[in-house]
């Protein structure tokens, strides 16, 4: 008889939109919300019993319910919050692991008016995953914090050069380059308390760090490859957030070509700057995971999902 594999079930992408009013001060948490919970899911399978079953619909009325019951601290914490809640009120769940993909909202300056109008900000996604898991077989929190679509270039200080050569090998080197990238980064806290345990803790500030090493690298390193821009983006996180253990990048790297004028008797290039073409497709794709010393690799290589 076949054997049920690896299984979840959950409500995914349930959005979420928290407005809590101080006074004519409002504030908004705008969450995308994925639920994906496991336990003893045998009989639903394979007999038809829904027992075990605690609705889809059910947990996407509980990421509502929560987000006003107990407002949205952060993603991390409402996550973590969610991940405790369905472990704990159902015995036939064992494991829950909650995405969170939250999208930002700057205000609109309405000197001495309402502050309640925004405008969002750039295509830039906060990410978190938090994984409770009371089977004994894996830890028993992972809390994930990310970023995806955060888009940067250097107008300069990037060369490429040095690369093997073979018979397919045409690109030219280069000594000034232009370096563009949509970072996707995720990163993985190293301690085992969840983070709705202590509501003193700062995630959103952690999380803003995080982001402003990843950015401050990127700016400061004279790079000569994306491969070693990444690798001081993860290390900057590692060096400076002591709670983060691993961190994974994926960097497409959006290349811009120097326009070849001649035909038109320009010379394109010079102490006054160039015209570029920037190509959409094919993308280098540069990935790599940096750890803290001694630390476990738990981040999986493919991040589109997270
Ligand atoms: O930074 C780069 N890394 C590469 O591996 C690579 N390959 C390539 O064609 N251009 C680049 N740039």
């Amino acid at each position: 008889m076949p054997t049920l594999g690896q299984n979840q079930y959950g409500k995914a992408e349930v959005r979420v939109v928290r407005v809590l009013r101080d006074g004519a001060t409002h504030h908004v948490r705008d969450l995308n919300v994925s639920v994906a919970l496991s336990g003893a899911m045998e009989d639903v399978h394979r007999s038809g019993s829904n027992a075990a079953v605690l609705t889809t619909d059910t947990a996407k009325n509980t990421v509502f319910a929560f987000a006003r019951e107990h407002g949205i601290a952060s993603p991390e914490a409402f996550a973590a919050l969610l991940a405790r809640h369905f472990v704990a009120s159902q015995p036939t769940i064992h494991r829950a692991r909650i995405r969170v993909q939250e999208y930002a909202w700057d205000r609109i300056p309405t000197p001495g008016e309402g502050a309640h109008s925004f405008v969002r900000a750039g295509r830039e996604t906060r990410t978190a995953q938090i994984t409770h898991d009371a089977t004994g077989d894996a830890p028993e929190w992972e809390t994930l914090s990310g970023v995806t679509g955060l888009t940067v270039m250097n107008t300069t200080d990037s060369e490429f050069h040095g690369y093997l050569r073979d018979r397919y090998t045409t690109l030219p080197e280069t000594r000034d380059r232009i370096l563009a990238t949509d970072v996707t980064a995720v990163w993985r806290h190293g301690a085992a308390t969840p983070p709705d345990a202590d509501p003193a803790a700062d995630w959103d500030a952690a999380w803003a760090s995080a982001r402003d090493h990843v950015l401050g690298a990127f700016a400061r390193t004279y790079s000569y490859s994306l491969q070693q821009t990444l690798f001081r983006m993860g290390s900057q996180v590692i060096e400076n957030l002591p709670g983060v253990d691993e961190i994974r990048l994926s960097l497409p790297n959006k290349h811009h070509f120097v326009v070849d004028l001649e035909p038109f008797g320009m010379k394109n290039e010079g102490p006054d700057g160039a015209v570029y073409f920037a190509a959409d497709r094919p993308y280098g794709l540069i990935e790599a995971t940096v750890l803290r010393e001694g630390a476990p690799a738990r981040i999986p290589a493919d991040l589109t999902n997270l």
